[in-house]
This record gives C-alpha cells, sequence and structure tokens, in this order.
C-alpha cells in the first residue's frame, strides 16, 4: 500500500493507493476529528453493478444513503446536479453529513460539486475506480458541463481523503483504460523525462500491464499532481501545466458531443497537437514519430476526429478557461518536463490544425 499526503492551501488529506485499499475508508471514517451524521455514496449503474455489494460489505456504515447516476458523461448535467441534490435534501443529509463518491471522473466530478454547494459545502471522500481518476480524485477540481464547454460550472473543493483500491480497476474495458492512461503520459511529460521514458519503455500494451507496473505510474502520476497542486491550487499560475493536451482535447469532447470520444482519448490527441506546436514554436526537440506510433500501439487515435471543423473547434478554445480575451493559450513544452503557457495566434493554430488533419487518421 502507497499513501502519498496532498498538502493544499486549504487542507491536507492522504491519499492511499493499493489492491485492498478501501478496508481503510472505515477507519478514515471513524477516525475523523469531527463525527459524522449521515452518509450519502454517490455512483454510477456500471460501478454500482460491479462493485456497490463490496462497497457496503467493506465500509458497512449508518445511514449510508445510495445516489445511483447515468454512467459516463451523462452525469455531469444540471439535471443529475439537481437530482443529487434533492436525495441529499430528502434523506436529510446535514452539515456534518459526508458524502462518498465511488466511481470514474465524472461520478467524482459531479459528487464534488454536490458536497462543494450542498449546504453551501459538507465534506466528501474520494473512491476513485478508473485509471483516469488518479488525476480527477486528487486536487479538488470538482464540475459539471454546460453544453457550451467542458466543466464550465464547478468550484474547487479538497476531498478528506482519497481511497483508490486498484482491485476495482480489474473490471474496466481497455478502452477506459486507454482513456486514464493518457492521464499518465500527460503527468510524465510536464514533469519528468526519466518518468516519460520508462513508461515508453515498459508500456507496451494496455491489456497485459500487471500490477506493481500500475501501482507504480499511479503513484507517480499523483505525486506529481501533489507536487502541482501544493503549490497553486487555485490556478493562479503553474497548475495550469496539469491543462497539457486539454485545450484541443475539452474542445473536442465538447464538439463531437460530451461522451462520444473518451475525456483521456481526446486529451491524448490534445497532446500529440501540442506536441506538434511545442516543435514549431519553442523548438522543442523531441521525436514525435516515434511518440505517435507508441500512441497508435497502444491503440490511440491520433488527430481530430472526422467530421469535427477546424473553424469551430477554434471557437471553442477561445472559451476555454485557460484564455484572455479571447486570446488561446496554450500548455506548450520547451523540454519534456519544462512546460510554459504560451498564447498561440488563431492563424497560427487554424495552419496546424490543417496540417495535423492531413498527417492523422481517426477511423470514425
Ligand atoms: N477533476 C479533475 O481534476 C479531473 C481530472 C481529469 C479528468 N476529469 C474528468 O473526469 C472524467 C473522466 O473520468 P473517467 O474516465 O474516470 O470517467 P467516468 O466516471 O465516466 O468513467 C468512465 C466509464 O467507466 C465506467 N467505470 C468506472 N469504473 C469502472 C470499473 N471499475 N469497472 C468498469 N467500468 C467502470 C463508468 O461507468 C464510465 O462508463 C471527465 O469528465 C473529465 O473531465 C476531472
Ligand atoms: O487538475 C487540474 O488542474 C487539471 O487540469 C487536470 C485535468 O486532467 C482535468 O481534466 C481537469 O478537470 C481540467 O480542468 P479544467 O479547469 O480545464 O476544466
Ligand atoms: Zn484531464
Amino acid at each position: 500500500m502507497q499513501q502519498v499526503n496532498i498538502h493544499t492551501s486549504t487542507k491536507t488529506y492522504p491519499v492511499f493507493i493499493g489492491n485492498g485499499a478501501i478496508q481503510q475508508l472505515r477507519d478514515i471514517i471513524h477516525e475523523a476529528e469531527d463525527n459524522y451524521t449521515s452518509f450519502m455514496v454517490i455512483t454510477d449503474g456500471t460501478v454500482a453493478k460491479h462493485h456497490l455489494d463490496a462497497f457496503h460489505e467493506h465500509t458497512a456504515l449508518e445511514p449510508m444513503f445510495e445516489k445511483i447516476v447515468p454512467s459516463g458523461e451523462k452525469a455531469k448535467t444540471f439535471d443529475v446536479y439537481e437530482d443529487c441534490l434533492t436525495s441529499a435534501l430528502e434523506n436529510k443529509l446535514d452539515r456534518k453529513s459526508l458524502i462518498i463518491s465511488f466511481g470514474g471522473g465524472a461520478v467524482g466530478d459531479l459528487a464534488g460539486f454536490v458536497a462543494s454547494t450542498y449546504m453551501r459545502g459538507i465534506r466528501f471522500i474520494q473512491v476513485p475506480t478508473t485509471i483516469l481518476a488518479h488525476d480527477s480524485a486528487v486536487g479538488g477540481k470538482v464540475a459539471i458541463n454546460h453544453p457550451l464547454g467542458k466543466n464550465m460550472i464547478g468550484a474547487f473543493h479538497q476531498p478528506e481523503a482519497v481511497v483508490y483500491d486498484l482491485d476495482f480497476l480489474q473490471t474496466l474495458p481497455e478502452h477506459e483504460v486507454r482513456s486514464g492512461f493518457a492521464e499518465v503520459i500527460k503527468h510524465s511529460l510536464i514533469s519528468d523525462e526519466k518518468f516519460y521514458y520508462w513508461l515508453k519503455e515498459e508500456i507496451l500494451s494496455l491489456d497485459k500491464m500487471n500490477d506493481s507496473q500500475m501501482l507504480k505510474f499511479l503513484t507517480k502520476g499523483i505525486q506529481i499532481k501533489g507536487s502541482v497542486i501544493s503549490e497553486d491550487e487555485r490556478e493562479t499560475g503553474i497548475r495550469a501545466y496539469l491543462n497539457f493536451g486539454h485545450t484541443l482535447g475539452h474542445a473536442i469532447e465538447a464538439e463531437a458531443g460530451y461522451g462520444k470520444v473518451t475525456h483521456g482519448e481526446a486529451v491524448a490527441i490534445g497532446i500529440l497537437f501540442a506536441l506538434q506546436l511545442s516543435t514549431q514554436l519553442l523548438g522543442l526537440d523531441f521525436n514525435i514519430e516515434v511518440f505517435k506510433n507508441w500512441l497508435k500501439s497502444l491503440g490511440y487515435e491520433t488527430t481530430i476526429p472526422a467530421g469535427l471543423s477546424n473553424e469551430q473547434l477554434l471557437e471553442r478554445m477561445k472559451q476555454d478557461k485557460k484564455a484572455v480575451n479571447g486570446s488561446i493559450r496554450f500548455v506548450l513544452l520547451e523540454k519534456v518536463g519544462v512546460p510554459a503557457l504560451i498564447e498561440v495566434e488563431e492563424k497560427v493554430l487554424l495552419m496546424n490544425m490543417k496540417k495535423f488533419v492531413e498527417e492523422g487518421e481517426f477511423d470514425d
């Protein structure tokens, strides 16, 4: 079992990572300085089907209410958010109640946002069940989507703890493993060249990763994220680097229709595009072809999905949270491990997107 402690300006909390970590949850809850009065677990239908019985068996908390929401991005809507608040009110959750998010990043973002706004904010714990959620469960960004943009309605609200039981990951379909692994690649590229090359040498197939490789890269990813947010919890500076690959990635997710392209799949395309821009604008010395071939060998798509218009994507990117006065800012790399936030002109972007589409393939 690994433990990473996350220090932010508002809270310090532990992340337990490993097989069987769920057994820690009961103790964490019982050891809380200020006792909880009731519990509400928010999960989705898929996670509930596979793991909710085990969750109850290990936690045995009373009184425990359940809220089961739709799987995937469908959970991050105003309607589902309202529905969760209604359940919380109907079950009489009070200011000392605890919300437990049990699922992937979509469930975590939703449940965290519910916790951040219910009675102006109550405590919550993240129990992630996807690879991707090594990223989403840590750091306190919680949100739902708006038809006009990804994660546009949200808050910063840190969890009390993160309990990451890798046994839950065994039921993930391969495309969700792929989605999550994109954020691992992101963490390596923005901060640690040695880690990036370790991943590239070590991970040659997503269905053959072993427990020890997974424990290593998930722990490392969480440590990287923790060190960024300990310096900049609210994204006034370097936290923006965690958005590497997301400027185009979020635009693709929104433009394709939330849930059509997974978050990580969109981010992987965004990373490749940001690397292309980095070589051109910052002189990054990096073999993009080798990287692209590695991504392809792991099953990633490597260009913008067919049917999406570059002009429309550009409009989406102008609404990105990093944009200032409509000018688009990208996280680029000077070197592997050395990111920078750079304003990129629209005409440079359009030219590069055209080139990117001409050189890539995306099987529809
Ligand atoms: N808050 C943050 O810092 C942050 C960081 C990264 C991503 N995100 C957000 O996270 C979301 C993506 O995360 P995700 O891919 O984990 O989302 P998700 O919750 O949609 O999970 C992906 C799919 O896998 C299923 N699933 C989850 N756990 C499973 C398991 N153990 N076995 C089988 N199926 C399982 C879910 O039902 C869903 O269909 C996006 O909305 C993204 O914007 C947030
Ligand atoms: O924690 C962060 O900061 C990130 O940017 C992590 C991203 O992987 C994540 O997708 C996040 O939700 C994006 O945030 P947003 O502010 O661009 O919506
Ligand atoms: Zn992300």
